[in-house]
């Protein structure tokens, strides 16, 4: 008989590492699930088979739930490690994941996306190169000092964004006027730095205290 799955007991800093290198592991091996329901080509039958299977297997992650807006414990927020991300989370079967570095007076993320993530065939969704952005673009106040949230996002489409082919995108705060922070981005590939694929230009507001509590009840310090 399986072992049942249940939640962490404890949270030093040894239980808090093997937790996200389980969630880490659980996510990489969803995200291989999910590239390989997107490519595959097997008979209807193969894939009413895998469907039960899958099934089977997700009943089988019983426990506690998280609630909406309950910060997982193994998350830092604002702006720290966000197991969960659909961008940047290792645990999430949705997100390529992204990894985010700082870069001289902004943040670079690198990333390539599978079709999982397509668009036009071939290429990237729009969507989700904004979706890139926009997460980039957040880390890029988070680490100029001043946690935000979008307001606006423009995003401009210059030429198509390539699947399977190393990304790297960029942002950097471009100016402040109170709380609101200016940003601008990039994606481009990594090969080819200079070409920029799309280009975003983004306001963000940082919260006043009151609102961010209000929003983010289980976030406050
Ligand atoms: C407890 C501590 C926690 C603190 C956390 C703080 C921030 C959280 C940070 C990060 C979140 C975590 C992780 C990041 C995850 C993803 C990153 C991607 C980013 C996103 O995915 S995020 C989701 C999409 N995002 C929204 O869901 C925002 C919806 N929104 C609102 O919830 C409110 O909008 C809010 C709370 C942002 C501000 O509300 P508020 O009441 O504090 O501010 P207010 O309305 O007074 O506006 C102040 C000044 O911004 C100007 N302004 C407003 N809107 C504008 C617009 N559209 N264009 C140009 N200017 C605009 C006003 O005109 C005024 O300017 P002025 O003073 O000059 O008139």
């Amino acid at each position: 008989m399986n072992a049942p799955l249940t939640e962490p007991s404890s949270t030093t800093t040894e239980d808090l590492g093997h937790q996200r290198a389980a969630i880490a592991a659980l996510g990489h091996e969803l995200r291989a699930l999910v590239d390989a329901t997107v490519r595959t080509a097997a008979p209807a039958e193969a894939l009413h088979r895998m469907t039960d299977e899958v099934r089977r297997l997700t009943g089988r992650l019983t426990g506690r739930r998280r609630l909406r807006a309950e910060i997982p414990a193994v998350d830092v927020f604002p702006g720290g490690v966000r197991m969960y991300s659909p961008v940047t989370g290792p645990g999430s079967p949705l997100a390529p994941p992204m990894r985010v570095t700082p870069d001289g007076d902004g943040v670079v993320g690198h990333c390539t996306l599978g079709i999982a993530h397509e668009g036009p065939p071939g290429y990237v969704h729009g969507g989700m190169s904004a979706m890139l952005l926009d997460e980039l673009m957040g880390w890029a106040c988070y680490g100029a000092g001043t946690p935000a949230m979008t307001v606006s996002l423009r995003t401009r489409y210059h030429q198509p964004v390539p699947l399977e082919t190393p990304l790297r995108v960029h942002a950097r705060v471009t100016g402040t006027e109170d709380r609101k922070i200016f940003v601008a981005g990039s994606i481009s590939t990594e090969q080819d730095r200079t070409a920029e694929l799309v280009t975003a230009d983004a306001v963000f507001v940082s919260p006043d205290p009151d609102r961010a509590r209000a929003l983010f009840p289980d976030g406050a310090p």
